[in-house]
């Protein structure tokens, strides 16, 4: 039976430009991304060797400089391209993605959308 091995990123906050209206596109507001990633853990657990892992450090570097530097109008947009980045550019086979944005509606808790991408090795 395939490994259901997942690596986390849980709370990742990043400040950036998001946002439809007129006034959104002026300032930086904080949106958190909450990642499952599948990854097959058992080379690394293995050998004990960074190399052989999926590198959360390295994954949370690469979205806080990604997401930082973006510029999207809806949620749902920067989440794919999130997704698209994890998919190809450190092979990630499937991945839950929730973006959220907190403080973006008065009186909830938070606002968010759930994308599930890929197929799991
Ligand atoms: N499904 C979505 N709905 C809304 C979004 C969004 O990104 N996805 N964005 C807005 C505004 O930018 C809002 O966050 C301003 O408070 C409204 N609805």
């Amino acid at each position: 039976m395939g490994a259901k091995d997942l690596v986390l990123i849980e709370g990742l906050e990043i400040r950036t430009v998001i946002g439809i209206y007129d006034w959104e596109r002026e300032i930086r507001q904080t949106v958190r991304l909450d990642l499952e990633m599948a990854w097959d853990i058992s080379k690394a657990a293995a050998s004990d060797d960074i190399h052989d892992a999926l590198d959360y450090k390295s994954v949370s570097k690469r979205l806080i400089s990604f997401v930082e530097a973006s510029s999207f109008g809806l949620i749902e947009r920067l989440a794919e391209q999130c997704a698209q980045i994890l998919m190809q550019e450190f092979g990630v086979s499937w991945l839950r993605l929730k973006m959220s944005k907190p403080g973006a509606v008065r009186g909830t808790e938070n606002v968010a959308v759930v994308i599930e991408r890929g197929s799991a090795a």
